[in-house]
């Protein structure tokens, strides 16, 4: 049994972590952290998701209780991550993350960390937007270079971040396969006198709205036919049975920055 470690645990995800890890047969909860202010604080983890008693309290602090589990999940803000992640580097302990919202540095901040500890990063744990990604690289391939390629992504009320790290992946992945750096060709969002549209843009669109889990559009325009490829959440489970299956898969593994295309055996597909 993987011990595991989950902080965030009031989250709307550190709850669905909780039960998801409950759930497996691969995995322990062991460790359930929440910041020092939460009113989640020693309650039983179990409990403070809607399932029985687990007899295991929320605690506030990661590093007194290090020799306890194996690997940690996170799904947090960037600036907390990146405490926790440290925490479980000094520890030599393996790290799960989900947190989206990332600056450049602090994604290179990470990929220092992992030289010394095994981590999976993902924007998305679910198969669904994992396996979108291959078919967005098929269809960048076959119609990147003469359409009007543009992801649309919705999220409930709540989100912080936008675009998500998710469609920004997206992005990522068609701008690649193509041979263009997002950096230079992403526009996000339009307004005004803005022109006709240049075929070498990816453009984003965001909505936030109500209590939407997470659905995205990657659409690829031609005149007279185009291809949307889209991916609808309905549950958070989706990404809460990822995260833990990707914290099982993570056992014996060396050092690395290892992501859900790793996990899910897509890489060379
Ligand atoms: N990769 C994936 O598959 C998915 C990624 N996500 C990402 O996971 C992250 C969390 O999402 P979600 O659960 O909806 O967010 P919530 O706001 O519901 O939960 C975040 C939790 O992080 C903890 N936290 C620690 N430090 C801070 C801080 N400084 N400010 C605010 N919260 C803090 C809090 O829990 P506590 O008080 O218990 O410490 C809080 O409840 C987001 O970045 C989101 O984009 C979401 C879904 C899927
Ligand atoms: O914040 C969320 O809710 C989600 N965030 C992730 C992202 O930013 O891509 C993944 C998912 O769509 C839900």
């Amino acid at each position: 049994m993987v011990k595991i470690a989950l902080v965030g645990v009031s989250g709307r995800m550190g709850m669905c972590l909780v039960k998801a890890a409950a759930l497996s047969d691969q995995a322990e909860l062991t460790v359930a952290v929440s910041r020092t202010e939460s009113l989640a604080l020693g309650k039983d983890a179990g409990e403070l998701a809607g399932i029985s008693s687990l007899g295991l309290p929320v605690g506030d602090d990661l590093a007194a209780v290090v020799d306890e589990f194996d690997v940690l999940i996170d799904f947090t803000r960037p600036e907390s991550s990146l405490e926790y992640i440290e925490i479980c580097r000094r520890a030599g302990k393996k790290v799960v993350i989900g947190t989206t919202g990332y600056t450049d540095s602090q994604k290179a901040a990470i990929a220092e960390i992992a030289k010394e500890i095994p981590i999976v990063i993902a924007p998305n744990f679910s198969v669904g937007v994992n396996l979108s990604l291959k078919l967005l690289e098929m269809t960048a391939k076959v119609m990147g270079d003469y359409t009007d390629i543009e992801v649309i992504e919705a999220h409930h009320r709540h989100k912080v971040d936008a675009p998500s790290g998710t469609a920004l992946r997206m992005g990522e992945v068609v701008a690649a396969t193509l041979g263009r750096d997002l950096k230079e060709c992403a526009i996000y969002g339009r307004e005004g006198d803005t022109g006709a549209r240049d075929r070498k843009t990816i453009g984003f669109s965001t909505i936030r709205a109500g209590d939407i889990v997470g659905e995205h559009t990657v659409m690829f325009a031609d005149e007279g036919e185009r291809v949307e490829i889209t991916h609808k959440a309905t549950s958070r489970m989706t990404f809460a049975n990822g995260a833990v299956r990707a914290a099982t898969w993570l056992e014996g593994k060396a050092a690395g920055l290892y992501d859900m295309q790793d996990v899910l055996g897509l890489k060379n597909c």
